[in-house]
């Protein structure tokens, strides 16, 4: 069978994948279902849904952590069998991943390792920081702008890239994302309610309320179990409290913008306060998050279309590109260094 190209942004929460010969792209929960700590029972969205729902045999585990790989024979079973699934695999294909770029050689290797070292058998890996595959996602030449802002609310990460001439010119990392909102909301609903309620329902409290927006009055009723009484119950939770449980990881996230846009050269951080802020990741979707943004750091912010897609997106334009495709390193290469 011919060789394939597949385009791959591992999030910690989601698996987005671009295949060339169908033309597609197709996206599935990072996350599997094991039983008795070894069998596997689900793969992705699958798994998912049986998240803090299973037997206490059965554990959810998200292989990624952080945004690199903490489970590594986990997770390439995860991506194998998802890249199989219903979905015509081909062997030795070629692969363009994009990765973080604040993380150690160590933890960008697995990202290569997972591909080469399986029964994918890759042919060929290259790679391309996810900043710049993010900004050709959104469409702008990488090549000629002087300076863009990208900062990635993802899942369990906070990317922070300024990107310029072709190329990263600074980036920053933080280990805050949407798991990190969803773990505050659970903890206030704990200590001010005497309630449990799951992440996923946290996650919905979040989702629903946002950063800013509404007339702050809003309230809605959530499952969950009463610790004093110790049974199901269910709770009304104002919208006030779940702003109030993300405003410190917030806080961190501004101000860590505003460090890094004072560490920026002056010439590119001009083109920046011209073009402003990009926001990228599924928590850039949070409502009222871009408006918060603008007014603590007093730069305009874009949230970018199909936000959580803005990665793959560049990788599918990279993979169909010649020109573009010459932004990526291939990892084979006995001259490859990450940091130029
Ligand atoms: N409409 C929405 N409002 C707010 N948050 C959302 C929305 N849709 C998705 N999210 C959040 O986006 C996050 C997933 O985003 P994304 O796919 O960019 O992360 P990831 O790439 O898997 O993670 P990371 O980049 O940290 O490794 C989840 O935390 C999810 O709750």
């Amino acid at each position: 069978m011919a060789r394939n190209i597949y385009g791959l942004d591992l999030g910690t929460y989601e698996i987005k994948v671009y295949d060339k010969k169908q033309d597609s792209t197709w996206k599935e929960k990072n996350v599997i279902a094991i039983v008795d700590g070894k069998e596997i029972l689900a793969v992705g969205d699958e798994a998912y849904a049986m998240f803090e729902r299973t037997p206490g045999n059965v554990e959810v585990v998200f292989p990624m952590k952080e945004g690199v790989i903490s489970r590594f024979t986990d997770m390439q079973y995860l991506l194998q069998n998802l890249l199989k699934k219903e979905r015509r695999f081909t062997r030795g294909s070629e692969y363009l991943i994009a990765v973080p770029t604040d993380v150690t050689e160590v933890e960008k290797r697995a990202f290569f390792d997972l591909v080469v070292h399986s029964t994918a058998k890759a042919k060929e890996v290259s790679i391309v920081e996810r900043g710049v595959a993010q900004c050709i996602g959104m469409g702008i030449d990488v090549r000629k702008t002087k300076g863009m802002l990208i900062v990635d609310f993802g899942a369990a990460t906070t990317e922070l890239s300024v990107v310029g001439s072709g190329g990263m010119v600074l980036n920053k990392m933080l280990k805050i994302g949407g798991m990190t909102f969803d773990v505050a909301v659970q903890n206030m609903v704990r200590r001010n309610y005497d309630f449990l309620i799951g992440r996923q329902t946290a996650e919905a409290l979040r989702k629903r309320f946002g950063v800013l927006g509404g007339n702050g009055k809003a309230s809605m009723v959530v499952a969950g179990r009463n610790l004093v009484v110790g049974v199901p119950r269910y709770q009304e939770i104002p919208s006030s409290a779940v702003r109030a449980a993300m405003k410190e990881s917030l806080e961190t996230c501004t101000s860590q913008i505003g460090q890094l846009i004072e560490r920026t050269p002056p010439e590119v951080a001009r083109s920046i306060r011209k073009n402003g802020i990009c926001l990228t990741g599924g928590v850039s979707r949070l409502p009222g998050l871009d408006r918060y943004i603008e007014a603590v750091t007093g730069y305009p912010v874009h949230v970018a279309a199909k936000p959580d897609l803005c990665a793959v997106e560049g990788l599918r334009r990279m993979i169909n590109s010649k020109e573009l495709k010459k932004l990526s390193y291939s990892m084979l290469d006995e001259n490859y260094r990450w940091i130029r």
